[in-house]
Protein backbone atom coordinates (compact mmCIF):
# COMPACT_ATOMS: atom_id res chain seq x y z
CA UNK A 1 0.00 0.00 0.00
CA UNK A 2 1.43 3.54 -1.07
CA UNK A 3 1.34 5.77 1.99
CA UNK A 4 -1.24 8.45 1.71
CA UNK A 5 0.29 12.18 2.22
CA UNK A 6 -2.27 14.94 2.87
CA UNK A 7 -0.56 18.59 2.37
CA UNK A 8 -2.77 20.74 4.82
CA UNK A 9 -2.11 24.32 3.17
CA UNK A 10 -0.95 22.77 -0.25
CA UNK A 11 -2.04 25.90 -1.68
CA UNK A 12 0.18 28.16 -0.25
CA UNK A 13 4.14 29.03 -0.95
CA UNK A 14 5.98 26.02 0.62
CA UNK A 15 2.80 23.77 0.36
CA UNK A 16 3.10 24.14 -3.31
CA UNK A 17 6.98 23.65 -3.65
CA UNK A 18 6.18 20.46 -1.43
CA UNK A 19 3.38 19.18 -4.04
CA UNK A 20 5.45 19.98 -7.04
CA UNK A 21 8.53 17.86 -5.74
CA UNK A 22 6.04 15.53 -5.12
CA UNK A 23 4.20 15.56 -8.37
CA UNK A 24 5.06 12.43 -10.63
CA UNK A 25 6.28 9.92 -7.81
CA UNK A 26 4.58 6.91 -7.46
CA UNK A 27 6.02 5.42 -4.50
CA UNK A 28 3.18 7.65 -2.70
CA UNK A 29 -0.16 8.87 -3.27
CA UNK A 30 -1.23 12.68 -2.52
CA UNK A 31 -4.54 13.58 -1.33
CA UNK A 32 -5.98 16.87 -1.63
CA UNK A 33 -8.55 18.28 -0.21
CA UNK A 34 -11.30 20.07 -2.80
CA UNK A 35 -10.23 23.74 -2.46
CA UNK A 36 -13.19 25.44 -1.59
CA UNK A 37 -13.10 23.28 1.56
CA UNK A 38 -9.38 23.98 2.58
CA UNK A 39 -10.47 25.64 5.66
CA UNK A 40 -13.33 23.94 7.31
CA UNK A 41 -12.47 22.40 10.26
CA UNK A 42 -14.47 18.90 9.59
CA UNK A 43 -12.79 18.48 5.83
CA UNK A 44 -9.53 18.80 7.25
CA UNK A 45 -9.69 16.64 10.43
CA UNK A 46 -11.49 13.96 7.37
CA UNK A 47 -8.15 14.32 5.08
CA UNK A 48 -6.29 14.46 8.43
CA UNK A 49 -7.05 11.47 9.91
CA UNK A 50 -7.07 9.42 6.20
CA UNK A 51 -3.55 10.29 5.56
CA UNK A 52 -0.49 8.14 6.69
CA UNK A 53 1.37 11.24 6.88
CA UNK A 54 0.28 15.13 7.09
CA UNK A 55 2.56 17.67 6.38
CA UNK A 56 1.41 21.25 7.65
CA UNK A 57 2.56 24.43 5.48
CA UNK A 58 0.15 26.75 7.86
CA UNK A 59 0.64 29.23 10.31
CA UNK A 60 1.04 28.77 13.02
CA UNK A 61 -2.56 28.52 14.80
CA UNK A 62 -4.02 26.60 12.21
CA UNK A 63 -0.66 24.33 12.76
CA UNK A 64 -1.88 23.20 16.24
CA UNK A 65 -5.19 23.08 15.75
CA UNK A 66 -4.31 20.11 12.97
CA UNK A 67 -2.68 17.86 15.39
CA UNK A 68 -5.81 18.64 17.69
CA UNK A 69 -8.02 17.87 14.85
CA UNK A 70 -5.29 14.47 14.27
CA UNK A 71 -6.16 13.16 17.52
CA UNK A 72 -5.75 9.83 17.98
CA UNK A 73 -5.74 8.85 14.30
CA UNK A 74 -1.77 7.82 14.21
CA UNK A 75 -0.93 9.91 11.49
CA UNK A 76 2.27 11.16 11.33
CA UNK A 77 3.02 14.92 10.85
CA UNK A 78 5.70 16.90 9.52
CA UNK A 79 4.93 21.03 11.00
CA UNK A 80 6.89 23.15 8.80
CA UNK A 81 5.65 26.22 10.79
CA UNK A 82 7.21 27.64 13.86
CA UNK A 83 4.52 25.81 16.25
CA UNK A 84 6.25 22.74 17.72
CA UNK A 85 9.91 23.05 17.01
CA UNK A 86 11.06 23.03 20.33
CA UNK A 87 7.93 21.13 22.03
CA UNK A 88 8.44 18.22 24.10
CA UNK A 89 7.37 15.07 21.86
CA UNK A 90 8.75 16.28 18.79
CA UNK A 91 11.84 15.37 16.48
CA UNK A 92 13.49 17.91 15.20
CA UNK A 93 13.50 17.57 11.43
CA UNK A 94 17.37 18.82 10.37
CA UNK A 95 18.51 15.07 9.83
CA UNK A 96 22.34 16.45 9.39
CA UNK A 97 22.94 17.76 12.82
CA UNK A 98 23.89 14.79 14.44
CA UNK A 99 24.07 10.94 12.96
CA UNK A 100 21.59 9.96 15.32
CA UNK A 101 19.12 12.18 14.01
CA UNK A 102 18.47 10.72 10.40
CA UNK A 103 16.80 7.25 12.82
CA UNK A 104 15.30 9.55 15.32
CA UNK A 105 13.61 11.42 11.86
CA UNK A 106 12.57 7.85 10.56
CA UNK A 107 11.07 6.82 13.17
CA UNK A 108 9.12 9.86 14.71
CA UNK A 109 5.49 10.00 14.30
CA UNK A 110 5.92 14.31 15.10
CA UNK A 111 8.65 15.62 12.83
CA UNK A 112 9.30 19.76 13.12
CA UNK A 113 10.86 20.78 10.18
CA UNK A 114 13.29 23.63 10.51
CA UNK A 115 12.92 27.37 10.07
CA UNK A 116 14.72 28.96 7.57
CA UNK A 117 16.69 31.14 9.36
CA UNK A 118 18.43 29.05 11.86
CA UNK A 119 19.67 25.92 9.55
CA UNK A 120 22.69 28.40 8.15
CA UNK A 121 23.60 29.33 11.39
CA UNK A 122 23.11 26.04 13.46
CA UNK A 123 24.77 23.74 10.70
CA UNK A 124 27.88 26.30 11.19
CA UNK A 125 27.53 26.25 15.38
CA UNK A 126 26.82 23.31 16.55
CA UNK A 127 29.76 21.16 15.18
CA UNK A 128 32.19 24.11 16.74
CA UNK A 129 30.54 24.09 20.04
CA UNK A 130 30.44 20.34 20.11
CA UNK A 131 33.84 20.50 19.46
CA UNK A 132 34.93 22.63 22.07
CA UNK A 133 36.61 25.38 19.52
CA UNK A 134 33.91 28.05 20.88
CA UNK A 135 32.12 27.79 24.49
CA UNK A 136 28.44 27.58 24.61
CA UNK A 137 28.10 30.97 26.13
CA UNK A 138 29.48 32.91 23.18
CA UNK A 139 27.45 35.57 22.08
CA UNK A 140 26.54 34.88 18.95
CA UNK A 141 25.07 37.49 16.15
CA UNK A 142 24.31 36.36 12.58
CA UNK A 143 23.20 38.40 9.73
CA UNK A 144 21.69 37.32 6.57
CA UNK A 145 19.55 38.07 3.52
CA UNK A 146 16.31 35.88 2.16
CA UNK A 147 14.24 35.99 -0.85
CA UNK A 148 10.43 37.58 -0.34
CA UNK A 149 9.50 34.42 -0.58
CA UNK A 150 10.26 34.09 2.87
CA UNK A 151 7.43 35.59 4.07
CA UNK A 152 4.64 33.71 2.41
CA UNK A 153 1.85 34.84 -0.11
CA UNK A 154 1.14 37.92 1.44
CA UNK A 155 4.74 39.43 1.22
CA UNK A 156 5.60 37.65 -2.20
CA UNK A 157 1.95 39.65 -3.65
CA UNK A 158 3.39 42.87 -2.18
CA UNK A 159 6.71 42.68 -3.64
CA UNK A 160 5.51 41.66 -6.87
CA UNK A 161 2.84 44.37 -7.06
CA UNK A 162 6.02 46.90 -6.55
CA UNK A 163 8.14 44.89 -9.15
CA UNK A 164 11.38 47.54 -9.00
CA UNK A 165 10.73 49.78 -6.59
CA UNK A 166 10.78 47.36 -3.73
CA UNK A 167 13.56 47.61 -1.52
CA UNK A 168 16.32 45.48 -2.84
CA UNK A 169 17.86 45.25 1.15
CA UNK A 170 15.54 45.93 3.68
CA UNK A 171 16.81 44.89 7.50
CA UNK A 172 13.74 43.87 10.03
CA UNK A 173 12.98 42.16 12.88
CA UNK A 174 14.67 45.40 14.71
CA UNK A 175 12.59 44.67 17.75
CA UNK A 176 15.49 41.66 18.67
CA UNK A 177 12.44 39.38 19.42
CA UNK A 178 12.04 36.90 15.84
CA UNK A 179 10.54 33.92 16.28
CA UNK A 180 13.57 31.69 15.75
CA UNK A 181 15.49 32.83 18.48
CA UNK A 182 14.63 29.75 20.28
CA UNK A 183 14.90 27.46 17.48
CA UNK A 184 18.73 28.64 17.01
CA UNK A 185 19.48 28.82 20.82
CA UNK A 186 18.68 24.90 20.96
CA UNK A 187 19.82 23.58 18.39
CA UNK A 188 22.97 25.53 18.07
CA UNK A 189 23.60 24.66 21.76
CA UNK A 190 23.76 28.16 22.88
CA UNK A 191 23.48 29.31 26.34
CA UNK A 192 22.64 32.60 25.38
CA UNK A 193 19.85 34.25 23.19
CA UNK A 194 22.04 34.96 19.73
CA UNK A 195 21.03 38.36 17.69
CA UNK A 196 19.68 38.20 14.76
CA UNK A 197 19.78 40.72 12.43
CA UNK A 198 17.91 39.22 9.24
CA UNK A 199 16.67 41.13 5.89
CA UNK A 200 14.59 40.59 2.47
CA UNK A 201 15.45 41.43 -0.66
CA UNK A 202 14.08 42.36 -3.87
CA UNK A 203 14.34 38.77 -5.34
CA UNK A 204 11.98 35.55 -4.94
CA UNK A 205 14.25 32.74 -3.32
CA UNK A 206 17.23 32.35 -1.85
CA UNK A 207 19.27 33.13 1.73
CA UNK A 208 22.49 33.44 3.11
CA UNK A 209 23.22 33.73 6.53
CA UNK A 210 26.53 35.03 8.00
CA UNK A 211 27.95 34.17 11.62
CA UNK A 212 31.21 36.68 12.03
CA UNK A 213 33.00 35.49 15.26
CA UNK A 214 35.28 37.73 16.92
CA UNK A 215 37.81 35.16 18.29
CA UNK A 216 40.75 37.35 20.19
CA UNK A 217 38.17 37.21 22.88
CA UNK A 218 38.44 33.37 23.52
CA UNK A 219 40.56 32.08 26.35
CA UNK A 220 41.61 29.90 23.46
CA UNK A 221 41.92 31.44 20.09
CA UNK A 222 41.25 28.67 17.28
CA UNK A 223 42.39 29.28 13.90
CA UNK A 224 40.52 29.56 10.96
CA UNK A 225 41.83 26.00 9.74
CA UNK A 226 40.20 24.53 12.59
CA UNK A 227 37.13 26.25 12.14
CA UNK A 228 36.81 24.73 9.19
CA UNK A 229 37.93 21.64 9.82
CA UNK A 230 35.48 21.05 12.80
CA UNK A 231 32.62 21.84 10.21
CA UNK A 232 33.94 19.47 7.41
CA UNK A 233 34.36 16.25 9.47
CA UNK A 234 31.37 16.86 11.25
CA UNK A 235 29.59 16.89 7.39
CA UNK A 236 31.45 13.94 6.08
CA UNK A 237 30.30 10.97 5.53
CA UNK A 238 26.59 11.83 6.54
CA UNK A 239 23.83 10.43 4.11
CA UNK A 240 21.74 12.54 1.70
CA UNK A 241 24.30 14.48 0.31
CA UNK A 242 22.62 17.63 0.92
CA UNK A 243 25.31 19.66 3.49
CA UNK A 244 28.17 20.08 1.21
CA UNK A 245 31.20 21.95 2.44
CA UNK A 246 33.24 24.38 0.61
CA UNK A 247 37.09 24.56 1.03
CA UNK A 248 38.57 26.76 3.20
CA UNK A 249 40.32 30.24 1.01
CA UNK A 250 41.50 33.18 1.70
CA UNK A 251 40.09 35.38 -0.78
CA UNK A 252 37.91 38.29 -0.63
CA UNK A 253 34.95 37.58 -2.92
CA UNK A 254 32.92 34.36 -3.88
CA UNK A 255 30.78 34.66 -6.72
CA UNK A 256 28.82 31.58 -5.16
CA UNK A 257 27.48 33.76 -1.76
CA UNK A 258 24.66 35.50 -4.04
CA UNK A 259 21.41 34.29 -2.32
CA UNK A 260 20.13 32.63 -5.82
CA UNK A 261 22.95 30.64 -6.36
CA UNK A 262 20.80 27.59 -4.77
CA UNK A 263 17.77 28.54 -6.28
CA UNK A 264 15.29 25.68 -6.52
CA UNK A 265 17.73 23.11 -4.70
CA UNK A 266 17.57 21.11 -1.56
CA UNK A 267 21.34 21.94 -0.97
CA UNK A 268 23.18 23.78 1.56
CA UNK A 269 26.48 25.08 1.44
CA UNK A 270 28.68 25.86 4.36
CA UNK A 271 31.62 28.14 4.27
CA UNK A 272 34.76 29.26 6.31
CA UNK A 273 36.95 32.12 6.19
CA UNK A 274 38.53 33.64 8.63
CA UNK A 275 42.03 36.39 9.48
CA UNK A 276 44.08 34.23 12.01
CA UNK A 277 46.09 37.57 12.62
CA UNK A 278 43.04 39.57 13.39
CA UNK A 279 41.57 36.34 15.15
CA UNK A 280 38.26 36.64 13.62
CA UNK A 281 36.24 34.54 11.03
CA UNK A 282 33.06 34.99 9.41
CA UNK A 283 30.97 31.48 9.07
CA UNK A 284 28.41 31.20 6.07
CA UNK A 285 25.80 29.31 4.57
CA UNK A 286 24.19 29.98 1.48
CA UNK A 287 20.76 27.62 0.62
CA UNK A 288 16.86 28.10 -0.82
CA UNK A 289 14.46 29.49 2.07
CA UNK A 290 11.99 27.51 0.27
CA UNK A 291 14.58 24.56 -0.68
CA UNK A 292 16.17 23.30 2.68
CA UNK A 293 14.63 26.33 4.31
CA UNK A 294 11.32 24.54 3.77
CA UNK A 295 10.07 22.48 1.11
CA UNK A 296 12.87 20.74 0.26
CA UNK A 297 13.72 19.50 4.05
CA UNK A 298 10.27 18.57 4.08
CA UNK A 299 10.54 16.20 1.64
CA UNK A 300 13.87 14.94 2.90
CA UNK A 301 11.92 14.09 6.20
CA UNK A 302 9.14 12.50 4.56
CA UNK A 303 11.38 10.59 2.78
CA UNK A 304 13.28 9.40 5.98
CA UNK A 305 9.66 8.68 7.49
CA UNK A 306 8.38 6.59 5.11
CA UNK A 307 11.64 5.05 4.13
CA UNK A 308 12.26 5.97 0.40
CA UNK A 309 15.16 6.68 -1.39
CA UNK A 310 16.67 9.65 -1.52
CA UNK A 311 15.99 11.33 -4.67
N1 LIG B 1 8.01 30.73 3.00
C1 LIG B 1 9.11 30.25 3.60
O1 LIG B 1 10.27 30.47 3.14
C2 LIG B 1 9.00 29.42 4.82
C3 LIG B 1 7.78 29.20 5.46
N2 LIG B 1 7.72 28.42 6.58
C4 LIG B 1 6.48 28.22 7.33
O2 LIG B 1 5.58 27.42 6.59
C5 LIG B 1 4.24 27.78 6.92
C6 LIG B 1 3.51 28.19 5.64
O3 LIG B 1 4.17 29.35 5.14
P1 LIG B 1 4.02 29.86 3.65
O4 LIG B 1 3.77 28.72 2.75
O5 LIG B 1 5.17 30.75 3.40
O6 LIG B 1 2.69 30.73 3.84
P2 LIG B 1 1.56 31.13 2.79
O7 LIG B 1 0.86 32.29 3.37
O8 LIG B 1 2.13 31.25 1.43
O9 LIG B 1 0.60 29.85 2.83
C7 LIG B 1 -0.16 29.48 3.96
C8 LIG B 1 -1.32 28.66 3.47
O10 LIG B 1 -2.11 28.26 4.57
C9 LIG B 1 -3.47 28.49 4.27
N3 LIG B 1 -4.21 28.66 5.51
C10 LIG B 1 -4.18 29.69 6.38
N4 LIG B 1 -4.98 29.45 7.45
C11 LIG B 1 -5.53 28.24 7.23
C12 LIG B 1 -6.46 27.44 7.95
N5 LIG B 1 -6.96 27.82 9.13
N6 LIG B 1 -6.81 26.23 7.43
C13 LIG B 1 -6.32 25.82 6.26
N7 LIG B 1 -5.44 26.54 5.50
C14 LIG B 1 -5.05 27.74 6.00
C15 LIG B 1 -3.45 29.75 3.41
O11 LIG B 1 -4.62 29.88 2.67
P3 LIG B 1 -5.06 31.37 2.16
O12 LIG B 1 -3.90 31.89 1.38
O13 LIG B 1 -6.25 31.09 1.36
O14 LIG B 1 -5.33 32.17 3.41
C16 LIG B 1 -2.23 29.45 2.52
O15 LIG B 1 -2.58 28.64 1.44
C17 LIG B 1 4.31 28.96 7.91
O16 LIG B 1 4.17 28.50 9.22
C18 LIG B 1 5.71 29.51 7.64
O17 LIG B 1 6.17 30.21 8.76
C19 LIG B 1 8.83 27.78 7.04
C20 LIG B 1 10.06 27.94 6.45
C21 LIG B 1 10.23 28.82 5.31
C1 LIG C 1 11.51 37.23 4.67
C2 LIG C 1 10.67 36.78 5.82
O1 LIG C 1 9.80 37.48 6.31
N1 LIG C 1 10.94 35.58 6.31
C3 LIG C 1 10.21 35.00 7.40
C4 LIG C 1 10.66 33.58 7.50
C5 LIG C 1 9.52 32.73 7.90
C6 LIG C 1 9.83 31.32 8.13
O2 LIG C 1 10.91 30.81 7.98
O3 LIG C 1 8.87 30.64 8.62
P1 LIG C 1 8.96 29.80 9.90
O4 LIG C 1 9.04 30.71 11.03
O5 LIG C 1 7.79 28.96 9.94
O6 LIG C 1 10.22 29.02 9.77
C7 LIG C 1 10.44 35.69 8.74
O7 LIG C 1 11.53 36.16 8.98
O8 LIG C 1 9.52 35.64 9.59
Amino acid sequence: MRPKIFIDGEHGTTGLQIRNRLAGRDDIEVISIPTERRKEREARQEYLQAADVAILCLPDDAARESVQLIGDAGTRVIDASTAHRTAEGWTYGFPEIDAGQFAAVSNAQFVANPGCWPQGPIALLRPLIRAGLLPADYPVTFNGISGYSGGGRQMIEEYEAKGDDAPEFLPYALGLKHKHIPELKTYAGLSRDPLMQPAVGNFAQGMVTVVPLQLGTLARVPKGAELHAAIADHFAGLPGGVVSVAPFEATDRVASLDPESHRDTDGMTLHVFANDNRAQALLVAVYDNLGKGASGAAVQNLDLMIGAERR
